[in-house]
């Protein structure tokens, strides 16, 4: 039998399929590049109870269309994890947030941000499975796909975001404007620096100019933590740029300079992570990490 102590064993991750998400792929292997390990299950493996995200560090909550964006973006899997029981007479929510609890970590990406806006785990500072914020149709009436760029907030709490001021991504939603409740929300977020992610021009300089910001968010936000950090959503797809040739632009990059990175930017969010939860495995008081853990 194999025995791995807590400090040793890899970094995790649950990713959600199902219902027409479609980059739970890509999401599972930005985590297998970054050094950790990824298991993609339906989403209904986890509600019957036949997986248990407490055997996990980092749940996923991937992009795509689910139940074909009928009812808004993400609402039926929202509803889906804000009502139905699992076998511990839970709701998927309530185990969230004991996940979270216990210092684990939640991403959604574009559909998943939508999910867990629309089940009140963003930015949730009531606690109370509210909509704080919502996720709503693009302010040009039409499906954004295109690359932005995003100023990193240098208050953000994320450990997916350490050490990065700026990242390239990819977005491709049709609702993606981050609307803000009520004053008070908006000024929260901003004094806690829970508007990680901001669109920005060319020159870095957060803009609400469209196509930059390419759907009208408040904020020009284009992703949120919650105040632990531990919960972490964006519209952009990390995960579609593991490696510089995901970038239509690689070819005159690598010709203007052959030492070019041949990683992508968002792999970087992916190895953050991964290091962030390896090292706090390891910094462990000795009795913790003395759980051993038996595969
Ligand atoms: N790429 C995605 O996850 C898209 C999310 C959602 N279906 C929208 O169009 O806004």
């Amino acid at each position: 039998m194999n025995e791995l102590t807590a400090t040793t064993r890899p970094v995790h991750a649950l990713v959600l399929t199902g219902f027409g998400i479609n980059c739970e792929e890509e999401l599972a292997a930005a985590y297998r590049l970054a050094g950790g390990e990824a298991t993609i299950v339906h989403f209904n493996q986890v509600l019957s109870g036949e997986t248990s995200i407490h055997d996990y560090d980092v749940l996923n909550f991937p992009g795509g269309f689910s139940f074909g964006d009928d009812l808004g973006s993400g609402v039926v899997m929202a509803n889906k994890a804000r009502f139905r029981k699992l076998p511990s007479g839970r709701t998927l929510l309530e185990e969230l947030r004991a996940f979270i609890e216990a210092g684990n970590y939640v991403v959604g990406i574009c559909n998943g941000f939508q999910m867990l806006v629309k089940m009140g785990l963003l930015p949730d500072f009531a606690g109370q499975q509210e909509r704080e914020v919502t996720l709503t149709h693009n302010a040009s009436g039409r499906y954004e796909d295109r690359w932005v760029r995003l100023a990193v907030n240098p208050r953000n709490r994320s450990p997916f975001l350490k050490g990065l001021t700026s990242l390239e991504v990819p977005v491709r939603h049709g609702e993606g404007r981050l609307v803000i409740r009520d004053e008070e929300i908006r000024s929260r977020i901003l004094a806690e620096g829970l508007n990680c992610l901001t669109y920005c021009d060319a020159t870095g300089c957060e803009t609400e100019l469209y196509p930059h910001n390419p759907n009208g968010a408040e904020l020009n936000c284009a992703g949120l933590t919650d105040t632990t950090g531990q919960v972490f959503g964006l519209m952009p797809h990390p995960e579609a740029f593991l490696s510089l040739y995901n970038h239509p632009d690689w070819a005159r990059r690598k010709r203007l300079d052959p030492n070019v990175s041949e990683e992508g930017d968002g792999l970087k969010l992916f190895r953050n992570i991964v290091e962030h939860i390896s090292q706090s495995r390891a910094a462990q008081p000795a009795e913790a990490a003395s759980n051993e853990v038996s595969l």
